[in-house]
C-alpha cells in the first residue's frame, strides 16, 4: 500500500517500506545520512535539503559560515513580511556512537516490531527537523498561508559547541536581515505523558586550574608539589558538587536545570614514577543555571584556587554569560500563543532549564526570544546515548503539535513594536 495523504514525492524517491506512513519514511532517509562527527557528510544533508526545498516549492538560502560549514535557510514569506518572523532551527549533525553498544547499525534507521526507529539522532534532533518540514508540506497541502513569514533553519555543528554555525552565525548582517521575533529549536524526550519545554539553559563553564609545583626526586617529601594543590582544588569543588547534589536532591520542585553542576573531566600532568611534576592541570565540566551570580560564582573559583597554594591559575575553554531567559508568562504573545496551542491539544507542558547547552543560548543571547522544544512524551531520554530510538507513533504526533504550533506562533497579532 502506498502512502496516502502526503501525497506522493515526500519520499523523493526514496524508500517506501509497504505500508509505512510517508513522513517516517522521509525520517528514515534523513537518519541514514551519516552527518556524525568527526566528519560529517554535511553535502549529503545539503542535497536532502534542495530536494526537500523543491517539493515544498520554498526558496533555499545557502550562507557559508566557515569553509564547509554552510546554514540553509528555507523561507515561507508571510502574508505581512514586515512583522517579525519565526524561526524554526534545527542543527543537521549528530554525534558519534559506539557501534558494538548498538542492537542496530546505527544508521540504518532499523524499525522493530513496536515501530521504533533506532537511529543516531532519532531523538537529537531529526525528528524535528522532518516534523517541521511535514507541518509545513500540510500546510502547504491545505492551502493556509503564514501571515508572519516562516524560517527553516539547518544548522551545522551545534554538537561541537557552535562556533562554526550559530555562534557566528547570530553576529552576522544575514542573520539579522531574518527580523526574526520568536525562536524554536531542540528540547529532550520526557518519559511520562508530559512535554518538556525549555526556556533558559544553564552556562556551560569548561575550566582547567593550572597547578604548578616544584619538581624533585619521586623518593622524597619535596615541599610545595603541584599534586598537594591540584588535590585542594579537587576537594574544593567536589566537596561544592555534594551540596549541589544534596540540594538537588532534597528540594522536590527542582530539577537538574536549577542546580550547579561539577564534573571533574580530566587530569593532566607527570612525566614518569619517579619524577615529581613540576605542572598538573585539573579540567571541570560546570553547568551554572541562569539565577547564580556568575561574578560571585568567579570570585569563589578564585578563592579556592589561592586557598590551594602559590601560583594556582586557571582559564577557560567555554565561558559563557549570557543568562537571558525567555518568558513564560501568560501575559508574553509569543509564550500564550505556544502554549495556549500544545493546551487545546490536551498537552501538558512541563517548563525547565535545559541542563546542557543547545543553539537556543546563542539566539537569547541576541536578544530573540527561544523555546526548546521536541515534541517526544512516553519516551526515555536518549540522547547522545546506545541505542537512541523514537517511536514512530510518537514521531508523528509531533508533526501534528507542529501542525498548530506553527499556524498560532505566525499569527501572533503585531506586537506593540511592530506597529
Ligand atoms: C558547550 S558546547 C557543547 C554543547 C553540548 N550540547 C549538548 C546538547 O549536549 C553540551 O552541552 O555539552
Ligand atoms: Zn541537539
Ligand atoms: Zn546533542
Amino acid at each position: 500500500m502506498l502512502p496516502d495523504k502526503d501525497g506522493p514525492g515526500v519520499g523523493g524517491g526514496q524508500s517506501f517500506p509497504e505500508g509505512e506512513d510517508p513522513s517516517v519514511s522521509l525520517f528514515r532517509d534523513y537518519l541514514r545520512l551519516r552527518t556524525v562527527h568527526p566528519e560529517p557528510d554535511y553535502d549529503a544533508a545539503l542535497r536532502f535539503l534542495d530536494r526537500i526545498a523543491e517539493e515544498l516549492e520554498l526558496p533555499l538560502k545557502k550562507i557559508e559560515v566557515f569553509p564547509g560549514r554552510v546554514i540553509s535557510i528555507m523561507t515561507w514569506e508571510g502574508t505581512n513580511p514586515t512583522l517579525k518572523s519565526i524561526l524554526l532551527n534545527s542543527h543537521t549533525d549528530v554525534v558519534p556512537v559506539y557501534q558494538e553498544h548498538w542492537k542496530y547499525d546505527a544508521f540504518s534507521a532499523f524499525k522493530d516490531a513496536e515501530g521504533n526507529i533506532y537511529a543516531r539522532g532519532s531523538q537529537d534532533m531529526k525528528c524535528v527537523t522532518i516534523q517541521y518540514i511535514q507541518a509545513v508540506r500540510r500546510l502547504k497541502a491545505r492551502g493556509w498561508k503564514p501571515t508572519r513569514t516562516l524560517h527553516l533553519m539547518f544548522v551545522p555543528d551545534e554538537e561541537v559547541g557552535g562556533y562554526k554555525g550559530m555562534e557566528t552565525f547570530v553576529k552576522q548582517p544575514e542573520f539579522h536581515k531574518l527580523n526574526i521575533g520568536f525562536a524554536l529549536d531542540e528540547g529532550l524526550a520526557n518519559p511520562t505523558d508530559a512535554f518538556t519545554v525549555f526556556y533558559g539553559e544553564r552556562n556551560p563553564w569548561w575550566i582547567t586550574v593550572h597547578c604548578p609545583g616544584s619538581p624533585g626526586h619521586g623518593s622524597r617529601f619535596v615541599e610545595n608539589t603541584a599534586a598537594e594543590k591540584l588535590r585542594h582544588v579537587m576537594n574544593s569543588f567536589l566537596d561544592f558538587r555534594e551540596k549541589e547534589k544534596h540540594r538537588l536532591n532534597t528540594s522536590e520542585c527542582f530539577t537538574l536545570g536549577d542546580v550547579t553542576t561539577v564534573n571533574m573531566t580530566m587530569v593532566k600532568g607527570g612525566v614518569a614514577y619517579n619524577v615529581i611534576p613540576a605542572e598538573m592541570d585539573i579540567s571541570f565540566d560546570l553547568r551554572i543555571p541562569p539565577t547564580v551570580n556568575l561574578q560571585e560564582f568567579e570570585r569563589q573559583i578564585k578563592q579556592w584556587c589561592k586557598e590551594a597554594g602559590e601560583d594556582v591559575t586557571y582559564d577557560f575553554a567555554q565561558k559563557h554569560m549570557n543568562q537571558n531567559i525567555t518568558s513564560t508568562d501568560e501575559s508574553d504573545p509569543w509564550w500564550n500563543a505556544f502554549s495556549a496551542s500544545c493546551k487545546e491539544m490536551s498537552m501538558t507542558l512541563k517548563k525547565e532549564i535545559f541542563p546542557a547547552a543547545t543553539d537556543s543560548r546563542f539566539i537569547r543571547a541576541v536578544g530573540i526570544p527561544a523555546i526548546g522544544f521536541s515534541p517526544m512524551n512516553r519516551t526515555p531520554i536518549l540522547l547522545h546515548d546506545h541505542n537512541e530510538y523514537l517511536n514512530e507513533q510518537v514521531f508523528l504526533k509531533g508533526i501534528s503539535v507542529y501542525e498548530r504550533i506553527i499556524p498560532a506562533l505566525a499569527s501572533v497579532a503585531a506586537l506593540p513594536n511592530e506597529a
